[in-house]
């Protein structure tokens, strides 16, 4: 018999979570680790305007290169932003905030207006994105990492590849939910975590308005961009709330 801690609690609230989300892999949860005794050290979380070179080193402390950053980096395939723009909150990373598709990978490469002052909030957190009036976002972190020569071509490898982010995101999230503990005292729980919404049978699109003239791509070696199409229509519409579900919090009302 274990006792649940608030860090198991945590691990498995979200692995649970992720599993709503079509085209999640089934994520690992093992049980066990102690509580806590002392907060996090101030400047160990890499922040959204940090150089790439300080997110890197803060990563590999942990023991993550920045390979497995770049495949911890899909769960922003499902993030929105509630504190870097002023007055407004549920900012999407990606056109698909509720999928776990690579849509990401490619419109973190999508170059917007640089004319356009950043939105009102954290400008030194955001760099300019062509779907800004759609209301998404893009992290200057998320950018840095796009662009740097040691994670570009993987970066670009995950754009239209649901199986490389599914694999990746499973192997690095397992490392990343016991870091720090004696996996000798845990117990493999993850028969406990359901068998996640499949994917979307959808390849990856330029959201309608973008185009494959927008992106930025930063890969020296020889490794051809997939050919992707273009949505059709005025401007991508970002959803609020998952499809076919209207009754979560945060939902407006
Ligand atoms: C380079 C490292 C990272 C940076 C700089 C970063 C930065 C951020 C920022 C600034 C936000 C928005 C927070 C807010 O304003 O509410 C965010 C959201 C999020 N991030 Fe990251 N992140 C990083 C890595 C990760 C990793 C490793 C994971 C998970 C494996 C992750 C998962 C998420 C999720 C799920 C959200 C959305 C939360 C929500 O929708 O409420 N991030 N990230
Ligand atoms: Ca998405």
């Amino acid at each position: 018999m274990f006792d649940v801690t608030a860090g198991d609690l945590v691990q498995f609230a979200g692995a649970v979570a992720v599993s709503n989300c079509p085209g999640a892999p089934q994520l690992q949860f093992m049980a066990g680790r102690p509580n806590a005794t002392h907060p996090a050290a101030l400047g160990l979380v890499p922040k959204p305007e940090d150089p790439v070179d300080m997110i890197f080193a803060r990563m590999e402390d942990a023991g993550f290169s920045p390979t497995e950053l770049v495949s911890l980096l899909a769960s922003h395939t499902i993030a929105r932003s509630d504190t870097l723009i002023d007055n407004r909150q549920a900012v999407p990373f990606d056109s698909t905030p509720f999928t776990f598709d690579t849509q990401v990978f490619l419109e973190v490469l999508l170059r917007g207006n640089e004319t356009l002052p950043p939105a009102s909030g954290e400008a030194a957190a955001q760099v300019p994105n062509p779907l800004a009036a759609q209301g998404e976002m893009r992290l200057q972190s998320d950018f840095a990492i796009s662009q740097s020569p040691q994670t570009a071509c993987f970066w670009q490898f995950m754009v239209n590849n649901q199986q490389a982010i599914q694999q990746g995101f499973h192997d690095a999230m397992a490392k990343l939910a016991v870091v720090g503990q004696d996996t000798s005292k845990m117990i493999d729980c993850s028969e406990a975590v359901p068998v996640p919404v499949p994917a979307v049978a959808k390849q990856a699109t330029f959201p309608a308005g973008t185009g494959p003239e927008l992106l930025q791509l930063a890969c020296n070696e020889n490794q051809p961009f997939p050919s992707l199409a273009t949505d059709p229509g005025q401007a991508t519409t970002i959803p609020e709330c998952p499809d076919g579900d209207t009754n979560l919090n945060d939902c407006p009302s």
